[in-house]
């Protein structure tokens, strides 16, 4: 059960030359530079723009140029959210929330349901100007779930959004990616988002769709930009074995290794999952003697690739996870590391995701 794609198109200089594979229970995330095609591709998806190809949901042609087949927008069982929410302006939440439900016949369960996931109780009865940003997304994002979609397609929906409201709706965003059994496609060029949101990616460049694959893997390649951006992370997954209350730490289980983080409140036994930052990574060859660093884990060099100037990124296994360390230059030549070397990794901070 999927969401499935292969096109072609032209806009003026444009060209689009992309293919999509966007499994159910899953986020796909579109990411990219400005320009590369990230929203044209969403719009073909969506047969907003027609180009040339084949597209099919859960195994139902919605374009196939060969047998000349293309289902109209409004035919494809499709929720469209998009970065300004298109509220009817003049209604209530709940009349904006009813008008998607007419087409659908979306029941009372249904209605209760979105209501519930996208905590749009205590707005009903305003009208949509009396809103914030991010209350006006959740609407639109809760009256497109109403229309029953098989697929749900998000532009930037968070784009238009201050950093507190992002951060406000975020956890709804977390929520329904976990409870909803359909393809979400996501377009964003916030890293942010992708770690916080995604499982799968699709990396765009000038217009073609350069690589796919799981979130944990493209984070890592070094061959791919997404390692190489400032802020380059992996994301590793753990376990909350514990916590110490006097010391404000929760002790998280990494395989047979102890992570301690500041203290987080899931609970024992809980899956965690956590953003590490490349430049939170240090490495040393011996185990470090006295250090204020909580984190000092045995692991093994996997890979190495020049990254700017004068510095270096080094893949690593601990445990059956990967992390990335950037270190100097200068320390690279140091440590000479090499493919298989055993090391120290010094996590400096991790931040739950
Ligand atoms: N209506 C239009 N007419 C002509 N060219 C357009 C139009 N919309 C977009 N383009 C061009 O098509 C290319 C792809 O645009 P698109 O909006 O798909 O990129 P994007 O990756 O979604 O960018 P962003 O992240 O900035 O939204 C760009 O070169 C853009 O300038």
């Amino acid at each position: 059960m999927s969401l499935e794609a292969r096109f072609w198109h032209s806009r003026g200089r444009f060209v689009l030359d992309a293919q999509l594979q966007a499994p159910t229970r899953a986020v796909t995330v579109l990411f990219g530079h400005s320009g590369c095609g990230k929203s044209t591709l969403l719009h073909c998806l969506a047969g907003l723009e027609r180009a040339a190809g084949r597209c099919r949901l859960n195994g139902t042609w919605w374009q196939h140029d060969e047998r000349k087949l293309f289902v109209p927008t409004h035919k494809r069982r499709l929720g469209l959210v998009f970065q300004d929410a298109r509220l009817f302006e003049h209604l209530s939440v709940a009349a904006n929330l009813r008008y998607a439900t007419r087409r659908s016949r979306a029941g009372a369960a249904e209605w209760n349901t979105v209501v519930e996931l996208l905590g749009l109780g205590p707005l009903l009865r305003q009208t949509a100007p009396t809103l914030s940003g991010g209350e006006r997304q959740r609407v639109a994002i809760a009256r497109s779930l109403l229309a029953r979609p098989e697929v749900l397609l998000l532009d930037e929906p968070l784009a238009s959004l201050d950093a507190a409201s992002k951060a406000a709706i975020l956890p709804y965003l977390e929520r329904l990616t976990a409870e909803l059994a359909m393809p979400m496609v996501y377009v964003t060029h916030s890293a942010d988002e992708l770690v916080r949101l995604g499982n799968q990616v699709i990396l765009m460049e000038a217009g073609r769709t350069l690589e796919a694959g799981p979130l944990e893997t493209m984070l890592s390649r070094l061959d791919l930009p997404l390692a190489h951006r400032e802020d380059a992370s992996a994301v590793i997954a753990a376990q909350v074995q514990g916590w110490d209350e006097a010391l404000h730490l929760s002790i998280l289980r990494l395989g047979a290794l102890q992570l301690r983080v500041p203290q987080i409140r899931p609970r024992v036994g809980q899956p965690v999952r956590l953003r590490v930052r490349a430049r939170d990574v240090s490495l040393t060859l011996d185990p470090p003697g006295r250090t204020s660093i909580l984190n000092v884990l045995p692991a093994q060099v996997l890979e190495t690739a020049a990254d700017s100037p004068g510095q270096h990124l080094v893949r690593l296994r601990i445990e059956d996870q990967i992390l990335l360390s950037r270190i100097s230059e200068l320390s690279q030549r140091h440590l000479c590391l090499q493919p298989g070397m055993a090391v120290f990794a010094q996590v400096k901070s991790v931040a739950l995701v």
